[in-house]
């Protein structure tokens, strides 16, 4: 039986197949109003009543097959909002359907939706609406069962003055007599309500590949990710750009990955977050947790993979250099929780717990350590790859848990491999990965190739602070570096004792730091003159953070800034004044980080 400690509906009673959205997009309100149909089933004798996830949205009517339904919305739970009961005004047997209507509309508090106003646009001419659902923020948009343990089909009629996508298959448009449009999809793969997720605007799209708006290089992360695991499953695969103040670096919506516009700097900052989210078409879409505390089968699975795609495609070197980046992020977040808090175990306990409190890169970079120490443990990628394969046949379209994986794990191993497999299984420590909190128990070796030249700039600058005015140094010192070998040298520079500011002054002259577009780059400089105290960057930082809505960024800068010497009234200040620009999960977070919360 699913149990998800962070959804109120009765999932133990009824699962929803197939949820039909008809919607109207009020830009001038800022809401979406209409309906929501949801196809239930009973999976237990004498269902009454349905409890669905709700969260800041106001109930209309409910309907059974026609007949209106008694209904109450329960006070609100501060973290899941609030439960709306709906008695189905029969008792349903084990296995009947019936076909439950909402009418409803979103309100202002809505923590999936932000509405951006024209002048928060590039084009300043149309207003914005886009959405974010992951973890538990579908259900401020859509009543419904929000845990990932209920896989359904969605389709949607969206009424919109502004085109509108969905993470979905686009089937048609409709105009209508005032002027607005109504855009028709369909999700014919099951998936789970938090990959629901709308965008309306004055957007356009370039076809320029059989799957792909935008980019050609996802072609070819789809066909090797096809090579390693199973067919792809969404039919399209889109791209879209979003504004500035989106939170995330992707988001894995099903056939149109949501992406931040950080990522075009004009160089490959792209490649790995697209090669990530087109792993997710497997590992997390296909096979999905069961609930939030699972969280790393959909991570660490799909980092695993996206590394695995990174190396097919430009050598194991790259791959190895990406694992080294993520393991400095999981010594952050390791770092900025504490190594023995439970959020930095690999299968938290989230009971009474908001996701978003519990996310950092523990769950990737440890669940992606977890399996590339199994891969070695277990005799290599001729041993495991064939399971990860089989892992994705067996799951395609269900919800697991931690359990489930490890008990799948040991069966494939034994029946393809046998006993020797198993002891092998039997000596991990599977106490330490899973519930242990800290760094994993095992650190694993990584390439370095990529990583030994700006290890020894690193050194070099290192060296130099003892004398007053180094002269050593020049832009030709990282001429050759790609923008991630910037990145892994700034991140080295960050681990030593701060330099003096004479020195960062200089650093920033040779390698033009502050002018760098990249914002990975842009980000660890900002960090080292953060921790440096080195004020003359302050404003700097502010600019950046309040202009990038990607958490990554401008959450890591203002919580920085705030502990920063002389710096708290700056980040509280930079966030106040610009609050309506983040969207509501980054504003929620970073006044938390601010000491702002209400
Ligand atoms: C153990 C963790 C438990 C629960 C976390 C579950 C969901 C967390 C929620 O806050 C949503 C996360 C959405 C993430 C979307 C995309 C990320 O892959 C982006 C990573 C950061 C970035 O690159 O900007
Ligand atoms: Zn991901």
């Amino acid at each position: 039986m699913a149990y998800d400690p962070n959804s109120q509906s009765n999932l133990d009673e009824v699962k929803t197949s197939h949820i039909h959205l008809n919607l109207a997009v009020d830009f001038v309100a800022k809401t979406l109003a209409g309906s929501a149909e949801l196809d239930i089933e009973a999976i237990a004798s004498n269902v009454s009543k349905l409890i669905l996830d709700t969260s800041f949205i106001a109930i209309h009517s409910v309907s059974l097959d026609g007949t209106p339904l008694k209904y109450t919305l329960a006070d609100r739970h501060e973290k899941y909002g609030s439960a709306l009961t709906i008695e189905l005004g029969r008792s349903l047997a084990k296995g009947d359907k019936a076909k439950v209507v909402i009418a409803y509309a979103t309100t202002e508090e809505c923590t999936a939706c932000q509405w951006l106003d024209p002048s928060q646009t590039v084009g300043k001419k149309h207003p914005y609406l886009f959405t974010q659902c992951q973890a538990i923020h579908a259900r401020s948009m859509v009543p419904c069962q929000d845990s990932p343990s209920i896989k359904l089909t969605y389709s949607a009629n969206i009424n919109a003055p502004l085109r509108a996508v969905m993470s979905a298959v686009p089937t048609g448009e409709e105009k209508q007599a005032n002027g607005t449009t109504t855009y028709k999809f369909h999700q014919k793969t099951r998936m789970p309500s938090y990959l629901i997720a709308l965008a309306v605007g004055n957007l356009e799209g370039r076809e320029i590949g059989p799957r792909s708006t935008v980019w050609t290089e996802p072609e070819s992360f789809i066909r090797t990710g096809e090579e390693l695991l199973t067919p792809y499953d969404w039919g399209r695969y889109d791209l879209l750009v979003l504004p500035a103040s989106f939170p995330y670096g992707g988001m894995e919506n099903p056939c149109l990955t949501f992406v931040t516009p950080s990522l075009l700097a004009g160089d490959r900052s792209l490649v790995d977050v697209v090669a990530h989210e087109i792993a997710h078409s497997w590992m997390g879409n296909l096979v999905t947790t069961e609930n939030w505390e699972h969280f790393w089968l959909n991570e660490g699975f799909t980092v695993f993979v996206e590394r695995k795609i990174l190396g097919r495609m430009q050598g194991k070197e790259h791959a190895e250099f990406s694992a080294i980046i993520g393991h400095k992020a999981m010594v952050e977040s390791v770092e900025i929780y504490g190594k023995d808090h439970p959020f930095t175990a690999l299968r938290p306990c989230l009971r009474g717990e908001d996701p978003d409190d519990a996310f950092s890169s523990i769950p990737y970079e440890k669940g992606f350590n977890l399996l590339y120490y199994l891969e070695k443990h277990l005799g290599g990628a001729e041993v495991f790859e064939p399971y990860v394969r089989a892992h994705v046949q067996e799951f395609a379209g269900r919800s697991i848990n931690t359990d489930d994986w490890k008990a799948f794990l040991y069966s494939f191993m034994e029946k393809n491999f046998g006993q020797e497999k198993v002891d092998l299984l039997n000596k991990v420590d599977w106490e330490a990965w899973l519930a242990g909190t800290g760094m994993p128990p095992v650190e694993n070796k990584f390439d370095d190739t990529l990583a030994r030249e700006c290890n020894c700039l690193c050194k070099k600058w290192d060296h130099s602070r003892t004398v007053e005015k180094p002269t050593e140094f020049s832009p030709k010192d990282i001429e050759d570096f790609s923008s991630t070998q910037k990145v892994v040298f700034l991140e080295r520079v960050s681990e030593l004792d701060s330099l003096p500011h004479s020195h960062l002054e200089l650093m920033d002259q040779v390698y033009g730091l502050t002018q760098v577009r990249n914002a990975e780059i842009k980000f660890r400089w900002h960090m080292i003159c953060l921790k440096a105290n080195y004020e003359k960057m302050y404003p700097e930082v502010a600019e950046f953070a309040s202009t990038m809505g990607r958490m990554k960024f401008c959450r890591s800068l203002l919580r920085a800034l705030y502990l920063a010497k002389n710096g708290a009234e700056l980040a509280r200040d930079t966030f106040k004044k610009h609050r309506s620009f983040y969207h509501p999960i980054a504003a929620t977070m970073i006044a938390k980080d601010l000491g702002l919360a209400k």
